[in-house]
């Protein structure tokens, strides 16, 4: 996994090494190290990759649509003539390009530093002249023919640093447009973009978005193809507009930079795919259906029985035993007709009745409805204690513990149920309690954390970057997912994904702890990423892409 932080976090764990860096006499030591990240990543792009990229050449974060600018017939056509400008800010992030762009002046290429204010990293560009590169500041003629005949563009105008602007809050850069024709790669963070800000309070902005000078205009941030994450991904990566804007995100290990013991805890930690596709349980040769697990499903109505039908077939191909169903009216001939493995039963069976005695866990709600009937079958079933996923309008049978929140030690959670919410069902969730949650589409981090210390339970908050969080604090991520996913029909797979990720891991192991099962549902999110890339379009689609992204396990 890969844990992301608050850019305070991060710069505050690199000061000391810094500090002892500019002691000996090399300030730029850890600069240089990531500018050479930065420079193996676009010698990648041009056909010549370095040892460090082959190294890190599985990208923390897939970019959520197919790169954007223009210039693949670039690629593989080598670096030396290749124009490379790089739009060069005040700070250290501008230090950063500087030297990267003298390290590709180094090996054959055209490059240009547009400096965006007078102040600059004076090493750095000294170090670029020597390499046969050129510094003008923008505006200048020299910077626009620079701009416009280039084929790559970095962009290191500001990093984590954008919000501690300080003094320099209020003077507004040249902040020139890049061009869309060229390839664009972002130093640490696209600029201007928020690497801070979990919760509400802590100066107003959140990650994700742009950063506020006090004075100035907001500066708008670039979207970019990828960005290289110096030492550790901020938030302002995962959050907010970042999965937009930053493209793919490569992480360049800066060693010896960051001091973990300062570094603590990762706000979020990032699943891979790897990852995700490992927490998908294989049948073993011993088992059978029932060894493998039996996952009850109470969804589907008269008035939405393809809800139903999404989420079975999603949970079948991910991999369950069998698949029990509760549903009712048309919707169970439908459901039957669909669905031909299911065993279909009536709901008022659900958990008690034979159908359901051997069911390891449950998924609630996908097209459930919102009639008394449905709602109390969903009830009953949180009620008995078994593993559930509790999606949708069965969201609205959750209710508070009856004991006051948090045994933060408890090994295993009273409440092993897995909730469900896009930000608008969190919201009304929140309302309906009386959780007093901040804004979830504005702070996802801390309204899903929140949210699950006081349910008790873990909840899972669907979005661009999907949020898992435990009763205890911990969150993990899933950033596989583009644009594509936000199509009716994608959450019902989603479910489908997670029941059948959650029966197969309680009927093997038994008792799960909220850690365990926050886990399981990221790595669910992953999966339905990856599916939704592999078979673009509409929901039905989606049981195709699971089973290409399960064939590559
Ligand atoms: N020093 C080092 O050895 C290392 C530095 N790193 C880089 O350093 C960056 C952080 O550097 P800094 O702390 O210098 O911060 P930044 O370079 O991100 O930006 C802050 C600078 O920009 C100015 N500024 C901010 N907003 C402005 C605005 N709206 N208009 C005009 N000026 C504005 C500030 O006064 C400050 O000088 C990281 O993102 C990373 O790129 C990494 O390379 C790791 C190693
Ligand atoms: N822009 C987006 N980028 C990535 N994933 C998205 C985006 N929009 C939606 N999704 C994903 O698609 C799913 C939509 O779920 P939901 O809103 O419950 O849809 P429905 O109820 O119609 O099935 C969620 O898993 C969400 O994370």
């Amino acid at each position: 996994m890969t844990g992301v932080w608050p850019g305070s976090r991060l710069r505050a764990a690199e000061a000391a090494a810094i500090d002892a860096a500019c002691a000996a006499g090399d300030p730029d030591r850890y600069m240089r190290v990531a500018a050479q990240g930065i420079a193996t990543l676009v010698l990648r792009h041009l056909g010549r990759g370095g040892a460090q990229v082959r190294r890190s050449a599985v990208p923390v974060i897939a970019a959520p649509l197919p790169q954007r600018s223009q210039v693949t017939a670039l690629a593989g056509s080598g670096v030396a003539g290749a124009r490379i400008v790089a739009l060069v800010g005040p700070g250290n992030n501008g230090g950063d390009g500087l030297y990267a762009l003298a390290a590709l002046a180094r090996r054959g290429a055209a490059c240009t530093a547009i400096l965006l204010a007078e102040r600059h990293h004076g090493r750095g560009a000294q170090a670029l002249r020597l390499a046969g590169g050129r510094v003008r500041m923008a505006g200048t003629a020299g910077a626009e023919r620079a701009l416009a005949a280039a084929s790559v563009v970095l962009d290191a105008a500001l990093g984590t640093g954008a919000r501690t602007a300080g003094s320099a809050r209020g003077r507004v850069m040249a902040w020139p447009q890049l061009p869309d024709a060229a390839w664009r790669i972002a130093c640490d963070l696209p600029s201007g973009l928020d690497a801070e800000g979990e919760e509400p309070g802590a100066g107003g902005a959140c990650a994700g978005t742009e950063v506020q000078p006090v004075e100035s205009q907001p500066v708008e941030p670039p979207w970019v193809d990828t960005t290289v994450a110096l030492g550790a991904p901020s938030l302002g990566l995962v959050l907010g507009r970042g999965r937009e804007l930053c493209g793919e995100v490569h992480v360049v290990p800066v060693p010896g930079l960051l001091d973990p013991t300062l570094l603590g805890e990762p706000a979020v930690q990032l699943l891979s795919p790897n990852e995700a596709l490992d927490s998908m349980l294989s049948p073993r040769a011993g088992d059978h259906k029932y060894s493998r697990g039996v996952l009850g499903l109470v969804a589907g109505s008269p008035a939405y029985p393809g809800a139903a039908i999404l989420c079975a077939k999603a949970a079948l191909e991910t991999g369950v035993g069998m698949l029990s169903a509760f549903t009712r009216g048309t919707a169970r001939l439908q459901f039957g007709a669909a669905v031909p493995e299911a065993v279909v039963s009536s709901r008022d069976q659900a958990p008690d009745g034979p159908a359901a005695s051997r069911v390891n866990a449950w998924v609630l709600g996908p097209g459930l409805g919102e009639s008394e009937q449905d709602l109390d079958a969903a009830r009953r079933v949180l009620a008995s204690g078994t593993p559930a996923v509790v999606d949708a309008s069965a969201l609205a049978v959750v209710q508070l513990p009856a004991l006051a929140p948090v045994p933060v030690e408890s090994p295993a959670p009273s409440r092993p149920w897995i909730l469900t919410p896009h930000a608008g069902e969190l919201r009304a969730l929140s309302e309906r309690l009386g959780l007093d949650l901040p804004d979830p589409a504005r702070w996802p981090l801390a309204s899903v954390k929140q949210a699950a210390r006081a349910l008790r339970c873990v909840v899972l908050l669907k979005g661009s970057c999907t949020l898992v969080a435990t009763p205890q604090g911990q969150v993990f991520a899933a950033a596989s997912a583009g644009p594509g996913l936000a199509v009716a029909g994608s959450g019902d797979t989603l479910a489908g994904i997670l029941g059948a990720v959650l029966t197969t891991h309680v009927t093997r192991s038994g008792a799960a702890t909220p850690q365990e099962l926050a886990r399981w549902a990221a790595a669910a999110a992953v999966v339905h990423g990856l599916a939704g890339a592999a078979a673009p379009g509409p929901a039905e689609g989606l049981s195709a892409g699971i089973r290409s992204v399960l064939q590559t396990r």
